[in-house]
């Protein structure tokens, strides 16, 4: 039988996984150095907010699944980021990536109605929300631990885009700002929880698998994306007028 890695042996695979981060991503790094057309962003964002939509329906699955009352409770907060509190008029991250499709010169409407939405990245997100459902809430925390890489993305675009993209409203960039300390907050809570659960070295193994298969999804997201937009392959090729894919057949 193999060793158990120590927790800090542990922790450095879990963090050496970066290495496959969609910061890495073509599409990202021309994003990054300014190199997007409008219609690309347009395209990116709107795609992405299928991901940021599917975010808390995904923590629910979590919640749903977690029998411990101290994690819902701190869980529960994740939600709350990206649906906002009604009561005390906070922000929420859906409310803020809407207004980034609007900077970016997207319909609030058709961005809601999930209109440019890739089947490819409809595919993915939706392997991510099913995963939680069907995963324990410990297997589904350590696939959220993608956000340890979050960070350096999020303030990445908020240096760059300012200058690479003066076309877009800056109001439109509070969504990353914000989930620069929601993303920490949130990856020392699903840390801890992954470091005390997966302890034999065959649990570890499989927890770096589950940050794999979530590393994947970032991935194939800008997979789709790149060939639509940067590749112009049809049929899903550019922001079309009248999609011809599928809409949301599922819950
Ligand atoms: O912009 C990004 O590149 C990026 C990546 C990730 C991630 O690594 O999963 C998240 C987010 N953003 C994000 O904004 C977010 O709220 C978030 C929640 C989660 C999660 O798995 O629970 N990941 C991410």
């Amino acid at each position: 039988m193999k060793q158990p890695l120590t927790i800090a042996q542990f922790e450095e695979q879990l963090r050496g996984k970066g290495e496959l981060y969609h910061i890495y991503h073509p599409f990202h790094i021309a994003m990054h150095k300014g190199e997007c057309t409008r219609e690309q962003i347009q395209g990116w964002v709107a795609n992405r907010f299928y991901y940021q939509a599917s975010i808390p329906v995904k923590d629910a699955a979590i919640l749903a699944n977690c029998r411990d009352v101290e994690t819902r409770r701190l869980w529960i907060q994740r939600i709350i980021d990206h649906d906002g509190d009604a009561e005390d008029k906070t922000l929420g991250g859906i409310e803020a990536w809407l207004q980034l499709g609007e900077s970016v010169g997207l319909d609030r409407q058709d961005i809601l109605d999930e209109k440019f939405v890739l089947p490819g990245v409809r595919f993915a997100v939706d392997a991510y929300v099913n995963f939680a459902r069907n995963a324990t809430w410990q297997e589904a925390a350590c696939s959220s631990l993608t956000e340890m890489f979050a960070p350096k993305i999020h303030k990445s675009r908020l240096e760059s885009w300012p200058q690479n993209y003066p076309w877009i409203e800056p109001h439109g960039l509070q969504y990353f700002q914000m989930r620069l300390s929601q993303a920490r907050r949130d990856v020392s809570h699903g840390l801890r929880v992954t470091l005390e659960h997966f302890v034999t070295r065959d649990e570890q193994d499989r927890a770096l698998n589950i940050l794999q298969f979530k590393l994947d999804i970032l991935w194939s997201m800008l997979d789709a994306m790149t060939l639509a937009y940067q590749q112009d392959r049809p049929p899903y090729k550019g922001l079309i007028a009248e999609p011809i894919y599928h809409k949301r057949i599922l819950k």
